[in-house]
């Protein structure tokens, strides 16, 4: 790495260039030579939002935002890097992020246009990587309003608590045998299984096999594709990517055509019925009625845009609520004084109760302290998704091509010592006793959901099912780490990828509090 001016209205030294980039060409030599040299790949590694397939990534290894963040305290808050063709801009402060994504948000409310995107978001037909326009808009008006409202979202509280039920009762049935739970997958199963039943109307079983599909694309999008960095290469396929891309999105696409194809055969019953309609039955409405919420959407979101739509939630919420619960209930296991004092929370709220209730959340106030002190820490996208920039701009005197990547690195707000003390490293929910810091207000420390006009528009459900399942698991059971381990030993390392889970499945021996 090497440190330069960029811009004629670079000032300061705040820009850091990699070394292969200072000369275009050879840089695009050594990026091919990487691509060419590299034996198969053992393993898949990441790079911001594409992994590589080769073991070591570009520039900064296999966990970005903790290179980054190194970086970043050497050059400064706002850093540049140019990767073949593509300059990006990394911010890594609260202050610098206000810049981007307050001051100057709709300048970089867009997003990059990879090529995943033309397979797998129906060439931006959606919301997550769809570009910023009138489009988007209407599609996330429609998705904020109709299916993500506090009114919509409060109608499946009657699966989430049946999904939760089946749940505790297998995890109760475990701890009278003495067995170890495997936490990731068991959270991982539920968080599945409720989110399909709210979008498609039914679970994953083995003749709907969804998630599988949708697992193997989500990794083949992750993988660094270096013909979004060096156009010229794409139609070589040096990877193999496009043709992955090509399989995977095709089969992705025949399950969603399935879906559709069987909820429209009952849409006009179920319409004129008292049924709970799902999301597919709400996108498939829009054609039979006008709506002055999303004008003229009807016409506009076609066949593709629905099934894009469909992913784009899919994609948003599964992985990401189920990595938000593993790790609170990772760092609960480490911390038995945090544990407990939340279990006394939840003995005291709760009570005798059969299991803890949605209408319950709002008087858990020490739960929301743990949830965003472990979100701090360990953030589920410590990069947040790449926005891209629609204009040429000046901010803090850098000129700031149209076109640029932005990368927020929002792992290392919460290391951060001027934000949150010296003692940022100890996991300490009472730092938000008396504060009103949250992820919903305007604090630009805590924007694990984003912010501004591209923040999380599923924000609101994906904090109630977190709340709701780390605090049943916690208030019907103790949890005892397996084979005499101590919570001292538990391994707290993660692993990067489109969301950032825990790098070794969380074991633990459920004890059933009567
Ligand atoms: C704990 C759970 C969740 C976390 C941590 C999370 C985090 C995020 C983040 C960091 C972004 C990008 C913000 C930015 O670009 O600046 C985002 C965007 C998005 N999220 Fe979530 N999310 C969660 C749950 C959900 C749920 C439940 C849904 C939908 C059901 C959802 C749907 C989306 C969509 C569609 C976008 C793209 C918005 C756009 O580009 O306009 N997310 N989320």
């Amino acid at each position: 790495m090497k440190k330069i001016t960029m811009t004629k209205a670079s000032t300061s030294s705040n820009y850091v260039f990699c070394y292969i980039c200072n000369t275009i060409s050879s840089h695009r030599y050594l990026v091919l030579a990487i691509a060419i040299s590299s034996s198969p790949p053992q393993e898949t590694t990441t790079w911001p939002y594409a992994l590589t397939n080769h073991r070591k990534p570009p520039l900064t290894g296999n966990l970005p935002h903790r290179a980054l963040h190194k970086l970043s305290q050497k050059y400064g808050p706002i850093m540049s890097i140019r990767l073949g063709s593509i300059q990006f801009v990394i911010v890594s402060s609260p202050e610098a992020a206000k810049l981007f994504l307050g001051t100057h948000d709709v300048v970089f409310a867009s997003r990059p246009n990879i090529q995943a995107t033309k397979y797998f978001a129906y060439s931006g037909k959606g919301l997550t990587f769809t570009e910023y326009g009138s489009y988007w808009r209407n599609v996330r008006k429609f998705c904020t309003l109709e299916l993500l409202s506090a009114k919509k979202i409060n109608s499946f509280a009657g699966i989430r608590r049946e999904e939760i039920r089946l749940m505790l009762e297998e995890i109760r049935i475990a701890s009278v045998g003495r067995k170890v739970v495997n936490l990731s997958e068991t959270v991982g199963a539920l968080i599945e299984g409720m989110t399909c039943r709210m979008i498609f109307g039914k679970k994953n079983d083995d003749k709907f096999l969804f998630k599988s599909v949708m697992d193997e694309s989500m990794e083949a999008i992750g993988i660094f594709n270096l013909a979004d960095y060096v156009p010229m290469l794409a139609p070589f396929d040096l990877q193999g990517l496009t043709k992955r891309f090509k399989l995977l999105s095709k089969e992705l696409d025949e399950i969603l055509e399935t879906l559709i194809n069987e909820h429209e055969e009952h849409i006009l019953i179920k319409s004129q019925s008292h049924e709970e309609m799902d999301f597919i039955d709400i996108l498939l409405s829009l054609k039979h009625r006008y709506s002055n919420t999303h004008d003229g959407l009807s016409f506009t979101i076609d066949r593709s845009g629905m099934k894009c739509i469909l992913v784009d939630l899919i994609a948003g919420s599964i992985d990401t609520i189920k990595t938000s619960v593993e790790w609170i209930l990772a760092a609960l296991i480490k911390h038995p004084r945090v544990m407990k004092k939340l279990q006394q929370e939840l003995k005291v709220v709760i009570g005798d109760k059969h299991v803890v209730e949605e209408t319950d959340l709002p008087n858990l106030s020490y739960l929301h302290m743990v949830v965003k002190e472990t979100l701090r820490l360990y953030p589920i996208a410590p990069l947040l998704v790449p926005h891209q920039s629609m204009e040429d701009i000046v901010i803090n005197g850098y000129n700031i091509p149209k076109n640029t990547r932005l990368l927020v690195n929002y792992w290392a707000f919460g290391r951060d010592s001027k934000v949150w003390s010296e003692n940022w490293e100890e996991f300490l929910p009472e730092r938000f006793l008396d504060t009103e810091v949250d992820f919903r207000g305007h604090d630009y420390q805590l924007i694990q959901f984003g912010i501004g006009r591209r923040g999380c528009p599923g924000m609101n459900l994906g904090l109630l099912n977190t709340g709701l399942v780390v605090s049943n698991m916690v208030h019907f059971f103790d949890w005892e780490l397996p084979s005499g381990m101590s919570s001292s030993d538990l391994d707290m390392k993660e692993k990067f990828g489109l969301t950032t889970p825990r790098a070794k499945p969380l074991l633990a021996n459920p004890i059933y509090q009567n």
